[in-house]
């Protein structure tokens, strides 16, 4: 039995291929293609691993793109199934107005998290963040209710906006500093702590609201560049959203 997970965000497809369905299964092999070379998958990287028994996948990408992705898996006699935001799974409940508008991406990271945190004990409010080509930062209650979230543009997409949309400026890599004193710096670091401000602020409401401290758990390919900036404790993790997809894979594919 192996089980494959999928991850396609805005930028990229990340993909996870485990020996079980099953939050302990093993990982046997990973990837990470940028979208336009998806069509590429099952010639390249997917030809030489062993066909998954199960497909779970993840996708806030267009159905076309989607589709393109199961005309890649055509070699296996396997139907991929696509997780979408509902109004409760896997120990949480959806606090959305629309419970289905919410990122399919969003609700399985926040399932991970929240059975991450269950599993190193008491329960507890969380903030949960993921630092990708959009940020978002999503508060859940002790209970596992989602209380609301905010989405914010990412560091790449804040900087391109910047170099666009003035008459003269240049985006080249600067630092993080607290007092920048040059362009490069003023960018990255205004960047930087624009996110780091918009965690700050959500830690306040969940710890307003739900009267306790919450626990901050932060994932995405860039969250280790925002882990410094941070103004309070994070744990990273590598990505909760293979974490999600394992943990609902348990239930829907048992052994
Ligand atoms: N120094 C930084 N601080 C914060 N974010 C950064 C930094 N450098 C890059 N990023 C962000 O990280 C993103 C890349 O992260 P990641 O690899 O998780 O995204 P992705 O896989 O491209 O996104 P998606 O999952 O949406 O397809 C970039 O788009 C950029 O917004
Ligand atoms: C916010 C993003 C882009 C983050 O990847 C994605 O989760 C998405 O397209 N969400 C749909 C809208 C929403 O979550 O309200
Ligand atoms: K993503």
């Amino acid at each position: 039995m192996t089980f494959l997970a999928l991850d396609i965000g805005n930028t990229r497809l990340k993909w996870a291929l485990y020996d079980a369905a099953h939050r302990d299964a093993k990982l046997l092999d990973s990837g990470a293609e940028f979208l336009e070379n998806i069509d590429k998958l099952a010639e390249g990287p997917w030809s030489c691993i062993q066909a998954p028994t199960h497909v779970l996948g993840c996708a806030v990408a267009s159905d076309v793109i989607r589709r393109r992705v199961e005309e890649q898996m055509e070699a296996w006699d396997v139907a991929p199934q696509w997780v979408v935001a509902s109004e409760a799974e896997a120990g949480l409940r959806n606090g959305y107005d629309h419970p289905a508008r919410l990122g399919a991406d969003r609700w399985i990271a926040m399932i991970g998290a929240y059975q991450h945190m269950l599993t190193q004990g008491a329960a507890q409010p969380m903030v949960v963040v993921m630092v990708g080509t959009a940020v978002t930062v999503e508060a859940v209650d002790a209970s596992g209710k989602f209380l609301g979230g905010l989405i914010l543009p990412g560091h790449g997409i804040m900087l391109r906006a910047l170099e666009s949309g003035t008459a003269g400026l240049h985006v080249p890599t600067g630092e993080v500093t607290p007092f920048p004193t040059n362009t490069s710096d003023a960018l990255t670091s205004g960047g930087t702590y624009a996110i780091a401000g918009a965690v700050e602020r959500m830690v306040q409401h969940v710890r307003a609201h739900c009267g306790a401290e919450p626990k901050c758990i932060m994932t995405g390919g860039a969250a280790w560049k925002m882990a410094p900036s941070m103004t309070r404790p994070f744990e990273l993790v590598d990505n909760l959203i293979f974490d999600g997809l394992l943990f609902i894979a348990q239930k829907r594919f048992p052994a």
